[in-house]
């Protein structure tokens, strides 16, 4: 008979370890005190010898090897009690963190509403965000499924000017393999009953997203300074409300460029101020990009929480995560407007800075989210960067080189192949860890499952600051005692498929990087008999 056991889950800090970590600095520091004693003997012992026998030249050479090896242990007790104290205090900032981000994901529903209510706020009747089978908020977030907002707005509010009662379109999403449809999916994907381990179901299946109302607020975000995709949105826009009757936002950049093309177009609706972006979330049904992967970078750094589901245009030179045809623009957003649609759904990395100086109080910088990577390099400097890595409470290595990528799988395909990396699948969960010219001969790229927290330390004895960009964007300056946590977010990023995920994904390859294109070796010559 197999015998029974229990597997447990265990977060990515390992809890219970921390008891052992705040123990053992204390231990090391008495090592270090009857260390400081025993070296205290040896020199006494060796002041007293040293005047009966200061001619043997050997006594004194055997003293003088005594005096270095009491030096070396006590400075290896030192050493390793400074890296304890160091890191029983990275485990209390990692707890910290981690319990900020645990109130982050307990209020996000919250957060939710509390946007509501700042829109009630302004509104005349105030409502409040319900999902509409009056389940909680937390269950609709949870099963990233059907969700409404209720809204009204103040006809001189710059977002959603008109007055009229707007309900968001609710849609839902199912999981299936080679076109069956499995409504429920799965969370508990191991099972072990009886003692056998299957894997019941897989995290990452074809998504399909099938409208429950219909869409009809429309964001378009355009790439800046290009007359194509200008004359583009011009014809977009237009067709998006006299065909479609659907209420368009657009960047107040965008507006501006409309209100030259014509006057008609101050039916288009836009925010005046960068806090107003905040709320859109919950008035937006779907997102356009017309520009290339650097549009959709842009359009996802706009969401610092849920985003809506995207619909990228290609209008750039390559184009990963952009696969639809410009010229089609009016047969695909018919399709997508009707759905069911195809959905990669895009991991995100959630990065925060921990300041060194920021010791005694939880100082917090904003938390920057990535569609792509994270990137810590040498900036200008001609030094090496020293990174040393942890992955939840293990050490990893220490980057010396240029600098270290912390990608996505969405951004394997991007700063993380030219340096190394694998290309992986964008819906696979996962954080790549790819060096930029390490100068190591043995160094090899990681790919890191989704449930840890990745920590990039700049050392104190560093020569010089490192440099963290976001997206290849918002460089800031990482001193030494500096740290950059890293870890999968909580909210992805759902872009429409051509086709479908795979098959999108390899075609972006093969037109985008023409990968593995050789010849194909002719069948005249020598043969196998
Ligand atoms: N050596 C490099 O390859 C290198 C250097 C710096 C930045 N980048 C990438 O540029 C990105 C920023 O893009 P941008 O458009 O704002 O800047 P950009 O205008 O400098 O364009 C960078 C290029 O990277 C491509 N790209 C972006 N995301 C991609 C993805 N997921 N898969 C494949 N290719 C992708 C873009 O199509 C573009 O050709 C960064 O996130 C980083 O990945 C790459
Ligand atoms: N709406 C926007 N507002 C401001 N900047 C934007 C916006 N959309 C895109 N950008 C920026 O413009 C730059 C170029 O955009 P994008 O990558 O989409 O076009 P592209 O460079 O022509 O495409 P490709 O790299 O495929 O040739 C990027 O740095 C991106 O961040």
């Amino acid at each position: 008979m197999s015998s029974n056991y229990k597997l447990n889950h265990t977060d990515s800090l390992g809890n219970g370890d921390a008891n052992s970590l705040r123990s053992n600095p204390e231990n090391a520091f008495s090592d270090l005190n009857s260390l400081a004693q025993s070296e205290k003997a040896v020199e006494e012992l060796l002041i007293q010898q040293t005047p009966m026998q200061a001619s043997d030249d050997h006594l004194i050479e055997f003293s003088e090897a005594l005096r270095t090896v009491a030096k070396a242990l006590r400075g290896s007790a030192e050493g390793k009690a400074l890296a304890q104290a160091e890191a029983a205090e990275w485990k209390r900032r990692y707890e910290l963190e981690r319990s900020k981000n645990l109130d982050l994901l307990r209020q996000a529903p919250l957060n939710e509403e509390a946007n509501s209510m700042e829109m009630d706020h302004i509104a005349k009747s105030p409502r409040l965000h319900v999902p509409e089978n009056g389940k909680s908020a937390r269950y609709a977030l949870e099963r990233i499924c059907a969700h409404e907002v209720l809204q009204d707005c103040e006809p001189n509010s710059p977002i959603g000017s008109n007055n009229k009662l707007k309900r968001k379109a609710s849609f839902k999403l199912s999981w299936g393999c080679k076109g069956q449809a499995n409504d429920q999916h799965k969370k508990d994907i191991v099972s072990f009953e009886s003692g056998n381990i299957t894997t019941a179901d897989r995290s990452s299946k074809q998504i399909s997203l099938t409208w429950e109302t219909s869409p009809q607020n429309v964001l378009i975000f355009t790439k800046p300074k290009s007359t194509s995709v200008q004359v583009l949105s011009v014809e977009m826009v237009r067709w998006l409300r006299e065909q479609k009757g659907l209420n368009v936002y657009v960047e107040p950049r965008v507006k501006a460029e409309l209100l030259s093309e014509s006057s008609s177009f101050d039916f288009v609706q836009t925010w005046e101020d960068d806090k107003e972006i905040s709320l859109l979330h919950p008035k937006v049904d779907l997102v356009i990009t017309l520009g290339g992967d650097g549009t959709v970078l842009w359009a996802a750094s706009m969401f610092k929480g849920p985003v809506p589901p995207i619909v990228p245009f290609s209008m750039g030179s390559l184009g990963f995560m952009t696969p639809f045809h410009s010229e089609q623009y009016r047969e695909c957003l018919e399709a997508v407007l009707k759905g069911p649609l195809s959905i990669t759904l895009r991991h995100r990395l959630q990065c925060h800075i921990i300041r060194d100086k920021a010791r005694h109080d939880y100082e917090t910088e904003e938390n920057m989210l990535v569609l792509n990577e994270v990137t810590i390099d040498r900036g200008i400097t001609s030094f090496l960067t020293n990174l040393e890595c942890y992955c939840d409470n293990s050490f990893v290595t220490c980057v010396q080189g240029d600098g270290l990528i912390l990608s996505t799988t969405s951004g394997s395909t991007a700063y993380s192949l030219a340096a190394g990396g694998s290309m992986v699948h964008p819906q696979v969960p996962g954080i790549l860890f790819t060096p930029i010219c390490p100068h190591s001969l043995s160094f090899r790229p990681l790919i890191l499952p989704d449930h840890v927290t990745v920590r990039v330390q700049v050392p104190f004895n560093s020569r010089s600051s490192a440099w963290v960009s976001f997206d290849g964007k918002g460089r800031k300056q990482l001193e030494a005692g500096d740290a950059l946590v890293c870890s999968m977010a909580p909210w992805p990023v759902s872009t429409a498929c051509q086709v479908e995920s795979t098959n999108d994904f390899l075609r972006s390859i093969h037109d985008g990087l023409h990968w593995n294109l050789r010849k194909t070796q002719s069948s005249d010559g020598p043969r196998e008999t």
